[in-house]
C-alpha cells in the first residue's frame, strides 16, 4: 500500500491488493469497502474507505501483541532502548514523508504537521532515555531479611486516539508503554487513520518483535472491543468526555487501569501588567494551533478591563492577517478543520453566539480559497468573539474549533472564581509581569497543566493531563511509567518461619 502527497494538493493512492491485511498492521482497506472512512479534508474528496475490524481481527491483533509481549518483556531496559532510538532516528529522516501524510491525514498546516513528528520523535526517544532506570528498590527488614520491589509491565496495553494529533497521539501513547515492556495495539481516529499505520511500520523496521505495536481501523465498535477484550490489561484514550466515560465503564468490568486524555474549556487569564505583545501572541497560540482543534485550548480569553481596547485590536489585527488555505504551502499557518459535519457545529457555535448577543470582531465564516482545487474543502476564518459573558455556550462548551471567547475581568479573585467555575480542568494560562501574582494564580487554578507567560507548549519531559472531568492519570514525563507498569513486592525470609501454629 503506498500513498503518495504531491504539492499540489492531490492525492493519489495506490493499493496493489484491493484487501491488503499486513502480518503486523491489521488495516484493512478495502477501495469498495463498507464505510468511507478517509477523506481528504483539504479538497474534500473521499481518498479511500476502510473497512472497520472486528471481533476476528481485534482477536488477531490480541493474539499478536500477546506473543511479542513474550520477548519484548524479557528485554532488559537497555535492550528495549535500543530499539526506540532505531525507531526514533527513522522517524527523523522520514520527518517530511510523515508531516506531509499528516496534512492530508488531518487537514492541519505542514508547519504545524512537522511540529507534531518532532514531538512523537523527541516522546520515543525520552522514554527510551527511561527504560533502562527502570528498577525497583531494596528495603531491609528484621533478622537478616529483605524485600524488594520489581517494576513489571502491565501486558497488552489499548491505545485509542483522536483526530487531532494522530501520530502524536500514537507515539505519546506507545512510547511510555513499549519502554515499559509491554505491548500495544493501537486504533487511530475512523477519521484520520493513516499515520498511526506508518509509526508501526516505523517501529517493525526498527526492530521491534512481530506484533509488538498493531493497528486496528475502526470506531466505536471496534473501540468497545478493545476495551472489553479480557486479554487487554491497560486503556490509554485521548477523546471526548463522553466517549471516556463510556471507556472507564467498560474497563471498570475487568478492573483495568485506563489513562483518559479529555476535553477542555481551559482559562487564559490576561492581567494588565502583562507584556502585551507576548500576550496577545500567547491568546493566538491558545486559540488557532491545528484549526483550533486542540483539547488544551485556551478558548475562554480573561482580559483585565483596563487593557481590553488595546488587547482586542492586536489580538483581531493578527488573527486577521492568519494565512488560511493548502495546507502543504509553506506560507500557510492554518489548514482545514478535519470534516464537514465539524466545520459545521463549530460554526453553528458562532450563530448560536450572535443570538445570545456576542459580538463577531472578525471571522467565524465559512472560507472558500482562491485555488479551484482547494473550493470543496473544509475552511474557516478564525474567529474572535466580544462582548461576551460566562453562561454563554460558546463559553461554556468545547467548541473545538477557531473560536476565541473574550471576557473582561476587574480583579484577581473574581477571574479565579470565574476560571474555575467549569466542570473541566485539562490547562489554564496566566500573563502578567508580576511574579508572585503568577505563582498565586496558578496554585488556585484547578487545571492539570498551567502555563505562566506562555500558552500550549508541552516539552515531553513534562506530565500533561487534565484536573476533574479532563482525565485520569498524565501522558509525558516521568510519572506516566507509573501509568503503563506495576509494582511487585518480594519478600525474601533469611531465617525460619516464625509460625504461630
Ligand atoms: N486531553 C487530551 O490530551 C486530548 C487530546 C486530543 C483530543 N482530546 C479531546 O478529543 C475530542 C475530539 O476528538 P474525537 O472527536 O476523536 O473524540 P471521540 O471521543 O469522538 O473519539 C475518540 C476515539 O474514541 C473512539 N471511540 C468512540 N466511541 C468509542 C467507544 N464507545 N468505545 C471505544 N472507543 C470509542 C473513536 O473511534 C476515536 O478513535 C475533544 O473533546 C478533545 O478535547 C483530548
Ligand atoms: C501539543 N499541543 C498543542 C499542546 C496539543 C496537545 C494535545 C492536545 O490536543
Amino acid at each position: 500500500m503506498k500513498f503518495t502527497a504531491q504539492t499540489t494538493g492531490i492525492i493519489e493512492m495506490t493499493v496493489p491488493n484491493g484487501n491488503c491485511v499486513q502480518p503486523v498492521v491489521f488495516m484493512k482497506v478495502c477501495l469498495l469497502g463498507r464505510l468511507s472512512y478517509l477523506t481528504f479534508h483539504v479538497v474534500g474528496r473521499v481518498l479511500c474507505q476502510l473497512e472497520p475490524c472486528g471481533a476476528v481481527e481485534v482477536d488477531q491483533a490480541v493474539k499478536a501483541a500477546k506473543l511479542a509481549f513474550g520477548y519484548w518483556s524479557k528485554m532488559s531496559g537497555m535492550e528495549r532502548a535500543r530499539v526506540m532510538i532505531e525507531a526514533a532516528h527513522i522517524i527523523e529522516s522520514n520527518r517530511e514523508e510523515i508531516a506531509e501524510m499528516e496534512v492530508v491525514n488531518n487537514g492541519k498546516s505542514i508547519t504545524e504537521a512537522r511540529l507534531d513528528v518532532d514531538s512523537a520523535r523527541l516522546c520515543i526517544e525520552y522514554y527510551a532515555g527511561l527504560a533502562s532506570t527502570l528498577a525497583g528498590q531494596h528495603v531491609q527488614l528484621p533478622g537478616g531479611s529483605f524485600a524488594y520491589t520489581r517494576r513489571e509491565p502491565l501486558g497488552i496495553c489499548v491505545g485509542i486516539g483522536a483526530w487531532n494529533y494522530p501520530f502524536q497521539i500514537a507515539a505519546w501513547k506507545s512510547a511510555p508503554a513499549l519502554a515499559c515492556g509491554n505491548s500495544m495495539v493501537f486504533k487511530p481516529s475512523p477519521v484520520t487513520p493513516v499515520t498511526a499505520v506508518m509509526l508501526a511500520e516505523i517501529y517493525a523496521k526498527a526492530g521491534v518483535p512481530e506484533g509488538l505495536f498493531n493497528v486496528v481501523q475502526g470506531g466505536q465498535e471496534t473501540g468497545s472491543l478493545l476495551c472489553q477484550h479480557p486479554d487487554v490489561a491497560k486503556v490509554s484514550f485521548t477523546g471526548s468526555v463522553p466517549t471516556g466515560q463510556k471507556i472507564m465503564e467498560m474497563a471498570s468490568k475487568g478492573v483495568k487501569p485506563v489513562t483518559l486524555e479529555l476535553g477542555g474549556k481551559s482559562p487564559l487569564l490576561i492581567f494588565k501588567d502583562s507584556d502585551l505583545e507576548n500576550a496577545v501572541r500567547g491568546a493566538l497560540m491558545a486559540n488557532f494551533l491545528s484549526q483550533g482543534q486542540v483539547c488544551s485550548n485556551g478558548t475562554r480569553v480573561f482580559v483585565q478591563k483596563d487593557i481590553m481596547p488595546e488587547f482586542v485590536k492586536e489580538v483581531v489585527k493578527r488573527t486577521q492577517a492568519i494565512e488560511i488555505g493548502d495546507p502543504l504551502l509553506e506560507s500557510t499557518r492554518m489548514g482545514a478543520l478535519v470534516s464537514r459535519p465539524h466545520l459545521d457545529k463549530v460554526l453553528s457555535f458562532v450563530d448560536r453566539a450572535k443570538k445570545e448577543g456576542a459580538t463577531v470582531l472578525c471571522g467565524g465564516e465559512p472560507y472558500v480559497p482562491s485555488d479551484p482545487k482547494l473550493r470543496g474543502g473544509y475552511y474557516m476564518t478564525p474567529c474572535v468573539l466580544g462582548n461576551c459573558t460566562d453562561d454563554m455556550i460558546c463559553v461554556k462548551e468545547e467548541i473545538f474549533g477557531p473560536v476565541m471567547s473574550v471576557l473582561p475581568f476587574e480583579t484577581e479573585d473574581e477571574v479565579l472564581q470565574r476560571a474555575n467555575d467549569t466542570s473541566l480542568g485539562l490547562a489554564a494560562g496566566v500573563f502578567t509581569r508580576d511574579v508572585r501574582r503568577a505563582h498565586r494564580v496558578v496554585e488556585h487554578l484547578k487545571a492539570g497543566s498551567c502555563f505562566i507567560n506562555n500558552y500550549n507548549i508541552t516539552p515531553v519531559e513534562v506530565p500533561f493531563g487534565g484536573f476533574k472531568m479532563s482525565g485520569i492519570g498524565r501522558e509525558n514525563g516521568q510519572v506516566t511509567i507509573e501509568f503503563y507498569s506495576q509494582l511487585k513486592t518480594v519478600f525474601v525470609e533469611m531465617g525460619d518461619v516464625d509460625s504461630l501454629f
